[in-house]
């Protein structure tokens, strides 16, 4: 019993041959992996099956029957959803409201509705409640509506896009929990990871994509992590060598009971300190949403602190703009890639400038110097293996993992004394996340101070020299990398949620009166 069927499908962008002859076949009642490097053309074929994109060659099936989409209005009518990596639902308005939106005709905007919810949400275990607003959401309770939402469409097979990047451990359980429910019921999902032991447990098949075409499939119980990552980039992994510690006791960042609070007055950010030493990798666990987004904001000036000081080395900066932190060896990986990180519609290049333009090698005294930026973009590309046909395209052309790498490639480049990192390899895949481990520990090396946001808990573990759990706005427990487990972290971060936290409270004098180095 076939869902859906791919056959022989090809797709060009200028330059690039993003599908070639790719075959999928996805049967009913299973969870279907889809894994590959960056840029290998998993995104581009589910835009293709989901109706974005028409394919230059080859057929689609569904449920044996040849169609052909012209828009994802097409798509859903033949049971393709899909839940997008970047939630797409209103803050503002209840769960009901966005489930509803553009299909009211459906089952109306009340009673009848709001019973269709509460009966998808029982069969599949979603647990969703239709009247609370979705700001009141964490990010795993927000998925659930967004899966919500689509089997409210009628999807029968639905397209997860690198669904656990936002999930601690015991959330991706419960999903994976859920998604068991779907199987079960005879629905069918497409599972877009990088995160290979997580492919591994819970998919039924696997299809193997390497440089746009079809290399293989895998069977999980058969198939280790590493082998798959192997297929996918077709040769042996090279071993990730054991970091040693390089902490000293130089403080490059010193932050001092840092308070940022909402225009209402709630406190956002109250009572943060903490101390950076030269060769240290500050890591910073928490559910999304307890103040980290505030934090990096004002480190890097977006917003000021109102509040509390922050030192770089021995000058006060709290007062400065962005673009004087940059100046002086700020750098800046940030959480949404989109808004804050590139021009999606300039080229690589352009966007190679971006946040540095007064800095070498981008401008020659206060001209710019586009011969030298292009210059240097073309080493990014090669040293960070930004796969593009060139640097004139557009940023929004690059694969998701592409574009991330261009990001770290450019901030690495400006040799910061500071890098401020928020999830620095999301959507990375196994190959280029080791990369880019690699430049970190080795600027690190040399000095670099590091601010670790992430939500994948064994790099926040695996790079981080010290550990501290955000709740709330409060740095309120610390953790040891060298023994902590992703679970244990997990429970501590949700822990603090509960008011039960497994591990010690600071002292309030915070951690930067002793001596860090081990
Ligand atoms: N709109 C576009 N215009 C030009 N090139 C594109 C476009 N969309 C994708 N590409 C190119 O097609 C190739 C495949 O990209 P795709 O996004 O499908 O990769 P992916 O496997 O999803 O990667 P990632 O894991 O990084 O998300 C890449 O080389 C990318 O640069």
């Amino acid at each position: 019993m076939t869902a859906v069927e791919l056959a022989g499908i090809t797709k060009r962008f200028p330059g690039v041959v993003a599908n070639h002859d790719i075959h999928l076949t996805v049967r009913k009642g299973t969870v279907h992996a889809l894994v590959g490097e960056n840029g290998a053309g998993k995104s581009t074929l589910m835009k293709i099956l989901y109706g974005m994109q028409k394919p230059d060659e080859g057929t689609i099936a569904i449920d044996g029957e040849q169609v052909s989409f012209h828009s994802p209005a097409d798509a859903i009518a033949r049971g393709i959803g899909m839940v997008h990596q970047h939630f797409m639902l209103a803050d503002n308005l209840t769960v009901l409201e966005n489930v509803v939106l553009g299909s009211e005709k459906l089952y109306g905007i009340g009673a009848k509705a709001r019973r269709k919810i509460k009966e998808i949400s029982d069969r599949y275990g979603l647990g969703v409640r239709p009247d609370v607003l979705v700001e009141e959401l964490g990010v795993a309770a927000r998925q659930r509506v967004e899966i919500l939402k689509v089997l409210y469409r009628g999807a029968r097979t639905l397209i997860l896009d690198e669904p656990t990047a936002v999930l601690v451990p015991q959330e991706v359980d419960a999903l994976f929990d859920n998604l068991r429910e779907l199987k079960s019921e005879g629905l069918s999902v497409i599972f877009i990871s990088h995160k290979l032991g997580e492919v591994l447990s819970v998919a039924d098949d696997i299809t193997v994509i390497r440089r746009g075409t079809t290399v293989g499939t895998a069977v999980p119980a058969e198939t280790t992590p590493r082998q798959l990552a192997e297929m996918m980039v077709g040769s042996e992994l090279p071993t990730p060598e054991t970091a040693e510690s390089t902490v000293t006791d130089r403080p490059v960042v010193a932050v001092d009971k840092l308070r940022l609070a909402a225009p209402g007055g709630k406190a956002l950010l109250d009572d943060v300190t903490f101390t950076i030493h030269a060769g240290e990798v500050l890591g910073i666990a928490g559910v999304e949403g307890n103040g980290q987004t505030e934090l990096v904001d004002a480190l890097i000036g977006l917003r000021h602190a109102d509040s509390g000081t922050i030192r770089l080395a021995d000058e006060e900066i709290t007062g400065w703009t962005t673009r004087k932190r940059r100046e002086q060896g700020v750098g800046y990986i940030p959480e949404d890639r989109h808004r804050h990180g590139l021009l999606l519609e300039a080229p690589l290049w352009e966007n190679r400038i971006l946040g540095h333009v007064t800095e070498k090698p981008n401008a020659k005294g206060v001209w710019l110097d586009p011969k030298a930026a292009q210059e240097d973009t073309r080493r990014i590309v090669e040293t960070y293996d930004v796969r593009t046909p060139g640097i004139d395209v557009t940023a929004a052309s690059l694969s998701g993992g592409n574009q991330q790498k261009l990001i770290v490639g450019r901030e690495m480049s400006h040799k910061p004394r500071f890098l401020i990192a928020a999830h620095p390899t999301r959507g990375v895949d196994v190959g280029a996340q080791a990369a880019i481990w690699d430049h970190i520990r080795e600027a690190r090396r040399e000095g670099l101070a590091v601010l670790l946001i992430s939500a994948d808990l064994d790099e926040l573990i695996g790079l981080s020299d010290t550990l501290r759990v955000i709740y709330d706005g409060r740095l309120v427990a610390d953790a040891d990398p060298a023994t902590i487990t992703p679970e244990e972290l997990g429970s501590a971060m949700t822990g603090a949620a509960s008011g039960h936290l497994e591990h010690e409270e600071t002292p309030t004098d915070g951690p930067g009166t002793e001596d860090e180095a081990r």
